[in-house]
């Protein structure tokens, strides 16, 4: 199966691309959300976490206390590196469960994932895609869906690779700026997906 990696920066706003992409009827791996959901079901992971992070990163149904684990991990290297550790060997495992379950007939998947290039998972992907959008139009995006504040999003940027680093591993392109349409630029992806799929 022809697999395509698509990241970007915090509020770039790779998964309202990744929407477009499903209209289009391409299944997608979002690799954040299934990041939280294996951090509330795979219970070695969960004692794991609670012994990293304290018995405070789970709420007393189970649910994963994302502002703790975020109030440790986005103000300290070593402590992100431990969660990161613990977290996305099991999301990679996820993702190869996932790609087993999808049909022969579809042309090609996408996986979505904020760390594509920093984890390194992009060198299992085919081909790459980068969304990107300027840096106050991201601030404004996730300030107004997380109700955050902007350091906090800094907090979170500073622990990503710069677009500049990512621009140099990745293969295309899609500019999220608001004046170009995402649209047009998504079905111009496709179309070469569809054929470079075809040869692969
Ligand atoms: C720390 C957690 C609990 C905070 O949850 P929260 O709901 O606030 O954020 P969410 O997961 O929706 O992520 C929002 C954005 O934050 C950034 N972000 C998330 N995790 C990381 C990370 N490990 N390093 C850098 N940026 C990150 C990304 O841009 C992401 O798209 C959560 O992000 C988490 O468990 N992260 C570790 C797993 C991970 O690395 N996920 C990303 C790739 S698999
Ligand atoms: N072209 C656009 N026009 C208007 N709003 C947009 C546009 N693109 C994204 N947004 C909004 O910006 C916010 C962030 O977008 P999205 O969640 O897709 O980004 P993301 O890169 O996946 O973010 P994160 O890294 O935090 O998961 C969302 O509320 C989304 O609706």
């Amino acid at each position: 199966m022809y697999k395509v990696g698509i990241t970007g920066g915090i509020g770039s706003g790779k998964t309202t691309v990744c929407k477009v992409f499903e209209v289009l009827g391409i299944p997608v791996f979002y690799a954040d959300t299934e990041a939280k959901d294996i951090m509330m079901k795979d219970s070695l992971l969960i004692d794991g976490i609670k012994s990293t992070f304290g018995a405070a990163s789970y709420f007393e149904d189970g649910k994963l206390n994302n502002k703790h684990i975020a109030s440790i991990v986005f103000n300290n290297e070593a402590e992100l590196t431990k969660l990161n550790a613990l977290v996305h060997p099991a999301v990679f495992r996820a993702f190869d469960a996932w790609e087993e379950t999808i049909s022969s007939n579809v042309p090609y998947t996408l996986k979505e994932a904020a760390l594509l290039f920093e984890s390194g998972s992009y060198k299992m992907c085919d081909t790459t895609i980068l969304v990107t959008a300027p840096l106050e139009t991201k601030l404004k995006r996730v300030m107004q869906r997380d109700g955050v504040s902007a350091e906090q999003v800094k907090a979170r940027m500073d622990r990503q690779l710069s677009d500049e680093e990512k621009a140099k591993l990745a293969s295309h392109f899609i500019t999220n700026d608001e004046e170009h349409s995402i649209i047009e630029q998504v079905l111009c992806l496709h179309r070469q997906f569809l054929l470079a799929a075809k040869s692969n």
